[in-house]
């Protein structure tokens, strides 16, 4: 039989967000890590409002949870290796301390992510040249995160340069499998592509953390049609928690016990915690996984 070990987890993303920090203020660090463990998840990935390491373990110790990594925006592009890798030890030093895995990576040079741009139309592309430095960059800065014992995990993403199949894969061909890993999101693959398996099917062996996103489809396609922003597509609920959207994650927790998959699962749904009461939608996204998702956990064990 093989040892299948997923560690669940829960982005604070539900209940305060890094891209529009006055949604959800109220919520302290106290009150999310609280609702993680009422809603029966292992751990968490460190948001913007988190504190110093030392006060963090100790909230973490108290209620038994544990990190599994947290977002770098990276402007390789933009402004060169030198400067990036010098934030990116910074970045890479306080998740050692809080007992990370993984350092979320995302190129943002030229991302539409944080504007008002209609984000369905308007991605930016990166030249042959551009290309070429951000694998060469992101090969570095995976070196610097193995000397944290950490892996750099790549977040593909809408509006940003990597965020089609395509770029995906282009990125895995150019970039060390010793160095640069993926982090598959199923919610940012699915409004960019709508066939969200092939990423998965493709790179499997490079998955190194996994982020549960689930979509409203008739949000989705109204925010396409009107051409939101990125942010104005969250807000109007575009994203939600697994089972409460379109996406089938039995298949993809399939391919993932199936192919050994070791590591994070985090459900993440960026919504406003105003409409959406974080606790209650924790509890819906556990809920759908032990009713749907574990027994294929089980099925899976038993058949090996
Ligand atoms: O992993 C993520 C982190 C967020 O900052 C981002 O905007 C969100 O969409 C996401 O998938
Ligand atoms: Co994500």
């Amino acid at each position: 039989m093989s040892k299948q070990r997923i560690t669940w987890g829960i982005a604070p993303i539900g209940w305060r967000n890094d891209d529009i920090p006055e949604i959800g203020a109220g919520n302290t660090l106290s009150h999310l890590l609280s609702d993680i463990v009422v809603a029966g998840f292992e751990g968490t990935e460190v948001g913007g409002f988190f504190p110093e390491p030392k006060v963090l373990n100790k909230e973490l110790k108290l209620r038994n949870l544990k990190i599994a990594g947290k977002w770098f925006s990276s402007f390789i592009i933009r402004d060169g290796l030198v400067s990036v890798s010098q934030l990116f030890h910074e970045h890479c030093q306080y998740l050692k301390e809080v007992h990370a895995n993984v350092a979320v990576v995302s190129e943002q040079t030229y991302s539409v992510q944080g504007t008002v741009q209609n984000v369905f139309a308007n991605k930016p592309c990166f030249t042959d040249e551009e290309w070429e430095r951000l694998c060469e960059g992101l090969n570095e800065l995976g070196k610097i995160a193995n000397q944290y014992d950490l892996k750099l995990v790549y977040h593909h993403h809408m509006g940003t340069g990597i965020q089609t199949k395509e770029e995906v894969d282009r990125l895995m061909e150019n970039t060390d499998s010793q160095y640069v890993h993926l982090l598959y999101d199923t919610g940012h693959i699915f409004v960019s592509d709508g066939d969200y398996l092939a990423i998965l099917d493709k790179h499997i062996t490079r998955i190194k953390h996994v982020h549960f996103k689930d979509v409203r489809q008739n949000v989705k396609e109204q925010c396409e049609k009107i051409g939101k922003s990125f942010q104005q597509s969250f807000l109007a609920g575009m994203f939600t928690v697994p089972g409460d959207g379109c996406i089938d994650f039995t298949k993809v927790y399939k391919k993932l016990i199936n192919s050994n998959y070791h590591g994070w699962i985090v459900v993440e749904a960026e919504q406003d915690p105003q409409i959406a009461h974080p606790l209650e939608y924790a509890l819906m996204a556990r809920g759908y996984i032990d009713e749907k998702l574990m027994s294929i956990k089980n099925n899976a064990l038993m058949s090996n």
